[in-house]
């Protein structure tokens, strides 16, 4: 079977230290998320999404987003992303130099109303001034597209309402979108209608797939895109996260996962998988649980027995 048509090149935005830990119930140091951020960057990721300037009320969890920008060691070449819902939290982002800011919207209104607490509409007018003030100040604007496949409110989510949130997006100044199967219930051709809708809108080159693994079906999903030309993904190391306002959707796909399949097609990802193992168990370790990646796993298993371990 021929590759030819995969993309030669794929960039992997890591984005466990923000959507990973989140959700955590216990707090979780700045000094972890710093290292975590660190260990990514020597692992040889180039996009990070770092953290959040949302309410504490809503997200507890993210309240240390100065903290932890103001500690982590920048790498030349490294992107540092956040997220800034409003002016309010685009003004706190600016003292701490993020490369770009996501605002992130969605395609269901339900989903608008939980996560920022307005409609689909009042949102994009929250953020057309964000777009305008972080493009002034030259900062990169990503734009985050949440259940471009299914809600967990309002169920299926059609293609169109895709479309008409990207070209909502794209009016507003947005340079880059995710299309986000928030709650993982996406398939291969479900997914594809979704990028289908949006690049009505954006090219393939600033699309980028977003895909949780609650039904299993992330590394599919990601193969679909693939097959379209898309070459920007996001994913969390060790499969960490989810979102508060999802419940009972699993975390992000897993890095650890999305490389192993990357490199196993050929594609260049500039990521030293086994050094994303050792960061996915080490992270893990610190919240008490065991890696949700397989291939990390699978990795450190054989790892494992190679040094006589069973
Ligand atoms: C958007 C808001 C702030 C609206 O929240 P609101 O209550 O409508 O805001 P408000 O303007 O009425 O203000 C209420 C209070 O919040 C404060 N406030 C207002 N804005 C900020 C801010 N930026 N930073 C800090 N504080 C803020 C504001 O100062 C005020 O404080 P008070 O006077 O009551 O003390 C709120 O709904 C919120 O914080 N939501 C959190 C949403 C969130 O972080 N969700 C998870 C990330 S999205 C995600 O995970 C999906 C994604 C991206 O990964 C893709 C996918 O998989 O789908």
């Amino acid at each position: 079977m021929s590759t030819a048509h995969y993309p030669a090149r794929v960039r992997l935005v890591d984005v466990s230290p923000r959507d990973g830990l989140q959700n955590e119930p216990q707090p979780v140091p700045a000094a972890v998320k710093i290292e975590l951020v660190h260990r990514l960057q020597a692992a040889g990721l180039q996009e990070i999404e770092v953290t959040s300037y949302v309410s504490p009320k809503w997200v507890p969890q993210m309240a240390d987003n100065h903290e932890v920008m103001q500690g982590i060691t920048r790498r030349p070449g490294v992107r540092y992303a956040v997220l800034t819902p409003n002016l309010k939290g685009f003004e706190a982002a600016l003292q701490d130099r993020p490369d770009e800011i996501v605002v992130f919207g969605a395609a269901s209104e339900a989903f608008s109303q939980k996560n920022i607490n307005c409609s689909i509409a009042e949102s994009i007018e929250r953020f057309a001034p964000v777009v305008e003030a972080a493009r002034q100040a030259g900062i990169a604007v990503r734009g985050a597209m949440s259940c471009t496949v299914g809600c967990p409110y309002e169920g299926d989510v059609p293609p169109e309402r895709v479309g008409m949130l990207a070209r909502l997006m794209k009016d507003i100044g947005v340079q880059r979108v995710d299309v986000a199967d928030t709650i993982g219930v996406g398939t291969p051709l479900k997914v594809q209608r979704a990028i289908e809708a949006t690049l009505a809108h954006f090219d393939i080159d600033h699309i980028s797939g977003h895909f949780h693994d609650t039904y299993g079906q992330a590394l599919a999903n990601t193969l679909a895109a693939l097959q379209m030309g898309v070459w920007n993904f996001q994913s969390s190391v060790a499969g960490l996260g989810g979102c508060p306002y999802a419940k009972g959707a699993t975390g992000n796909v897993a890095t650890e996962d999305v490389v192993y399949l990357l490199h196993g097609l050929g594609i260049d990802t500039g990521i030293d998988l086994e050094a994303l193992a050792d960061t996915g168990a080490w992270i893990s370790e610190r919240l008490g649980r065991p890696t949700g990646s397989r291939a990390g796993r699978a990795l450190l298993a054989r790892r494992a027995a190679a040094m006589g371990g069973c």
